[in-house]
């Protein structure tokens, strides 16, 4: 089964994930972008590239999308494994839909999940950390051009799209509360999709 953290930079994802390490300690926990990989390296110079083309940037974390797929996801799945991932194809929709909004692109969140639908394997559920776009960039510290209050609410609006569309899949938790009210929601949440698995 795979699982996925998603929110707005600041929501708490990495706090989360980290946690539940301690909980879940058979499970496979891994992240987008990869930390372990030239493809999540060239990512991460894209993300603190201010002059970093929005569409080349969109196939650069599609990039480490596919390798992270073949070389973690999928056979950490076919093993039976419960993956938990920070991060995953709806930061694409979310981000880079806000990020080629003013592009040629006439629906860019539908031509990035058209993308993906080619080879992708779509998350199980998806635990949302949800909080106001003020909070994720004064929690995050606004340090790159995506931690922008203004941008965030764009990604956050289509983020609530992605929950329109598919409301089974999501699970919302209000990451405004304490860390350890996160956690402990998500936890529950957690709890109950392994049960009904
Ligand atoms: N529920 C919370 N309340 C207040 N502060 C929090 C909460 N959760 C996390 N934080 C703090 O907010 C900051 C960002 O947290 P964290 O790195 O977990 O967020 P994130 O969603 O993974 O962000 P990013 O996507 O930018 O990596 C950290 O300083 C963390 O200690
Ligand atoms: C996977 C992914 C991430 N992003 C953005 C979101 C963050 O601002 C950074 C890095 O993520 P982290 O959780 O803070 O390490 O990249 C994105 O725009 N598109 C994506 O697909």
């Amino acid at each position: 089964m795979l699982v996925t953290l998603e929110g707005l930079d600041g929501s708490g994802k990495t706090t989360v994930w980290e946690a539940l390490r301690d909980t879940y300690s058979d499970a496979v926990f891994t992240r987008e972008p990869t930390d372990d990989s030239w493809y999540g390296e060239a990512v991460n110079r894209a993300i603190g590239d201010d002059d970093a083309d929005p569409l080349a940037t969109l196939f650069l974390f599609t990039a480490d999308h596919a390798d992270h797929l073949s070389r973690v996801v999928r056979p950490a799945l076919d093993a039976g494994e419960l993956v938990i991932s920070d991060r995953y194809s709806d930061s694409r929709y979310a981000y880079q839909g806000a990020s080629l909004r003013d592009s040629d692109l006439k629906r860019p969140m539908e031509y990035i999940r058209g993308i993906h639908s080619a080879f992708t394997r779509p998350p199980d559920k998806t635990i949302y950390l949800d909080v106001d776009p003020e909070t994720a960039a004064a929690r995050s510290g606004s340090t790159n051009k995506f931690e922008q209050a203004a941008y965030l609410a764009e990604v956050r609006a289509n983020y609530e799209r992605l929950i329109e569309a598919e409301p089974d899949r999501f699970v919302r938790i209000d990451a405004t509360q304490s860390p350890e009210e996160v956690l402990d929601e998500v936890e529950a949440a957690l709890d109950d999709i392994l049960a009904d698995a």
